[in-house]
């Protein structure tokens, strides 16, 4: 396993060059949050935007839609119950689609999924969080052949894999990595991302991350870097290692790292980090 270091950032952050605009920084659509989790959608919306994705979609409840509008104006809000032409075509204009922060486990969340699932298309990246893993790991769903990132923790990886979190061993992780096809980012207190072309682990991290909406917050940030990054696998890495070197600061001088408090320090991080 080889461990992550800075180069990681300045590898993958690049300087935007001047003749850009918001389409060249990626579309990014993301669904999740249901009546009880709207938080959850909101801070992956939140991170999506500040690390600098160029237009970003969120489909939620309709509850979700005023808190979602007075935090993060720079989103656009889409109901999840909305018709199926405007729906689909907003998962298909996106290039990178993030599901399942806050996405709940009922059957309308399970028959949302599906629909997502059903429209994507080979060019697109899926990151696929929270309530979307556990579902994929109690019904019968199928997956999307596209590029696909699971951002489990280890319960969710141990219902997803079947593996113990006492037995989740590089091997018995890479081998059901390699049936799915996916990146695997396995969150722990030193979490460990699994791709096709080797493991790497986040040598960064720290207690106080350990709170509600942390990895909420990897998932978007992990959308906007897909978005941006043109290595799909360098853009996941340098988000994992970022997520936690910004809470590693911060924890100089706090107890507890909020994941909003992050995504704050993401513009100021990302530019101090970024290359040719
Ligand atoms: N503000 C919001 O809207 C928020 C909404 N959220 C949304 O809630 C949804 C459910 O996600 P979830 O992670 O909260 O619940 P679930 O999948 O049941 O896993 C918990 C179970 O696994 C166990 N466990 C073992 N190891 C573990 C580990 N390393 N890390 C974590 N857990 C570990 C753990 O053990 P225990 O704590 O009981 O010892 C427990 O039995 C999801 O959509 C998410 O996005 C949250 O993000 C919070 C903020
Ligand atoms: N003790 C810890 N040390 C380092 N990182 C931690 C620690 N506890 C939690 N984290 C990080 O916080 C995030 C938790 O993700 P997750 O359990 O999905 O949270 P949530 O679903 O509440 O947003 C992961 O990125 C994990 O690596
Ligand atoms: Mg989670």
């Amino acid at each position: 396993m080889k461990r992550l270091d800075q180069s990681i950032l300045t590898n993958t952050i690049r300087i935007r060059p001047d003749d850009s605009y918001k389409g060249t920084y990626g579309r990014v659509t993301l669904v999740g949050g249901n009546q009880n989790f709207g938080g959850a959608i909101i801070m992956a919306s939140e991170a999506t935007v500040y690390s600098g994705a160029g237009l970003v979609t969120t489909l939620t409840h309709p509850d979700n839609s005023a808190a979602l509008h007075a935090r993060l104006p720079e989103a656009m809000f889409a109901d999840v119950f909305m018709e199926s032409t405007p729906f689909d075509s907003l998962i298909q204009s996106a290039d990178v689609v993030v599901i399942g922060p806050g996405l709940g486990e009922g059957p309308e969340s399970v028959n949302l999924l599906r629909n997502v699932f059903h429209l994507i298309t080979p060019d697109q990246t899926v990151v696929i969080d929270g309530s979307a893993i556990t579902i994929l790991a109690t019904h019968s769903v199928a997956l999307p052949d596209a590029r696909l990132i699971f951002t489990p923790h280890q319960m969710e990886w141990q219902r997803l894999s079947g593996i113990k979190i006492t037995d989740q061993t590089e091997a018995a992780n890479q081998a059901v990595r390699d049936q799915l096809n996916a990146t695997v980012v396995l969150k722990s207190h030193r979490t460990e991302i699994y791709t096709a072309n080797g493991i790497y682990q986040n040598p960064l991290g720290t207690p106080a991350q350990a709170t509600g909406g942390m990895g909420d917050t990897l998932a978007g940030m992990i959308g906007g870097f897909t978005a941006q990054f043109a290595n799909t696998d360098n853009a996941v890495m340098a988000a994992v290692y970022a997520h936690s070197a910004i809470a590693e600061l911060l924890a100089q001088n706090q107890y507890v790292v909020l994941p909003t408090q992050i995504i704050r320090q993401l513009p100021q991080f990302m530019h101090q980090h970024q290359a040719n």
